[in-house]
């Protein structure tokens, strides 16, 4: 298999990105939550657990592959939604969808893409995507958002429940991070019809994007004090439209079940057993355990520290997913032998998309890939539903932290 020889690592890659990006760009994907804490400890949690591998158990034939939506896919992971990939690469979204259709691989799309949902969808060839939800005020806009992806075949909604008011991102703010006049939130339009008129797009969404970060913040502090909401007008942005403080689980699941069927919904940003329990009790079809890559709560657990109660609570009677961190395949073993049943990856397909658009992507899933494959063979594991705590040794506090 031909390498590249300049990145072998995600490590590599993102050094990589980073010296690509532009300075909002990197500050934008890069940073966490306010001082950072949960965004290092996301990584640094899968260092609390060294492998015990076994020996003489066969593994010519090394079998990564696991059934999700529906499908058999080729390994346990998916690209999870980050929206405003042409911020990265002028390819964008299309480029991470292409590489997914050529490696096999689910992809999820932001609601906040550059690119319309139906484009990504037919980039993606027989790969199913999921499309990420931020469910608004203005409901009317999200039932036409999912109509839209239930017309063009999306195998599931994954509602994102951990942003009910935007967190603090210091460098985001600082930046005034603004999307570039030539870029627009693509699934949604000033006069919502959809797909909308093309020709007042770029002007909308630089606009919108220069003005909204500061006055969101503003408005939502003022109405909170002030104790009363106030519908977003405007065009859609993720400041003034993606934070809704509003929903709550006996309203929001059972509306979005009844408007996403035949679609599966999925529940995205759980951190406990008792939310967990919840889903199951709504009748979701799978949780995903996220503090949405530190870029909300910071110092909330790391998701790997949280997923054991949440794999207890759950029980098996709904898959769980995992993200956050994951930045090797030996993760990826360690987080479904902790009882995860797939794993998401974030940044990294960032970084890869910023280094050389659809090849770095696809460099990055194949990195991610061998590196799982390589770690169950060492390990002696042939199938991935043998891969199981046995498989892990959990270090004292004072080792694992001395080596961080
Ligand atoms: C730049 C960026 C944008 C993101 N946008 C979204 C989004 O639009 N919707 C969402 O649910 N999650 C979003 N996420 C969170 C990811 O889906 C995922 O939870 C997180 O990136 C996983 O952590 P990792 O980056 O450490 O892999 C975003 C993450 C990043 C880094
Ligand atoms: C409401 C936030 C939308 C974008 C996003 O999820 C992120 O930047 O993390």
């Amino acid at each position: 298999m031909e390498h590249d020889l300049d990145c072998l690592t995600i490590a590599e890659l993102e050094k990589l990105a980073t010296q690509r990006m532009d300075r909002q760009t990197r500050d934008y994907y890069n940073e966490g939550a306010d001082s950072g804490t949960t965004v290092r400890e996301n990584e640094s949690a899968y260092q609390k657990y060294r492998l015990r591998p076994r020996v003489l158990r066969n593994v010519s034939k090394v079998d990564s592959s696991v059934n999700v939506f529906g499908t058999r896919c080729s390994v346990p992971f998916g690209v999870a939604p980050a929206a405003m990939q042409k911020l990265a690469h002028e390819e964008g979204e299309l480029a991470t969808a292409h590489a997914c259709q050529e490696k096999g691989v689910v992809m999820g799309l932001s609601s906040f893409s550059t690119t319309a949902l139906e484009d990504v969808r037919a980039a993606s060839g027989n790969t199913p995507n999921v499309l990420q939800l931020y469910l608004f005020e203005d409901r009317e806009q999200s039932r036409k958002l999912i109509e839209r992806a239930k017309k063009v075949g999306y195998s599931a909604v994954v509602l994102t429940v951990d942003t009910p008011l935007l967190g603090r991102r210091n460098l985001e703010i600082r930046n005034q991070f603004r999307l570039p006049g030539h870029l627009r939130a693509a699934n949604f339009d000033l006069d919502n019809d959809g797909r909308g008129s093309r020709s007042s797009r770029s002007e909308r969404s630089d606009t919108a994007f220069s003005k909204d970060h500061s006055a969101a913040a503003k408005s939502t502090a003022a109405n909170y004090r002030e104790g009363r909401r106030v519908l977003p007008t405007g065009p859609v942005t993720f400041h003034t439209h993606g934070p809704n403080p509003t929903l709550e689980w006996d309203e929001c699941i059972p509306w979005l079940k009844a408007q996403a069927s035949p679609m599966q919904v999925w529940v995205k940003g759980i951190m406990t057993a008792e939310d967990a329990a919840l889903a199951v009790g709504h009748h979701v079809d799978g949780i995903i355990v996220s503090n949405h890559g530190g870029r909300q709560l910071d110092g909330t657990l790391a998701t790997l520290d949280a997923l054991p109660e949440i794999v207890a609570a759950v029980n098996h009677r709904i898959p769980v997913h995992i993200d956050g961190g994951i930045r090797h395949g030996t993760d990826i073993f360690k987080a479904l032998a902790l009882g995860a049943d797939f794993c998401w990856i974030g940044r990294p397909m960032l970084w890869g998309l910023a280094y050389k658009g659809q090849a770095g992507v696809e460099l990055c899933l194949r990195l991610l890939t061998d590196e799982f494959q390589l770690c169950m063979g060492l390990a002696g594991v042939a199938r991935v539903a043998d891969i199981g705590p046995q498989f892990l040794y959990r270090v004292k506090a004072s080792e694992f932290l001395s080596r961080l």
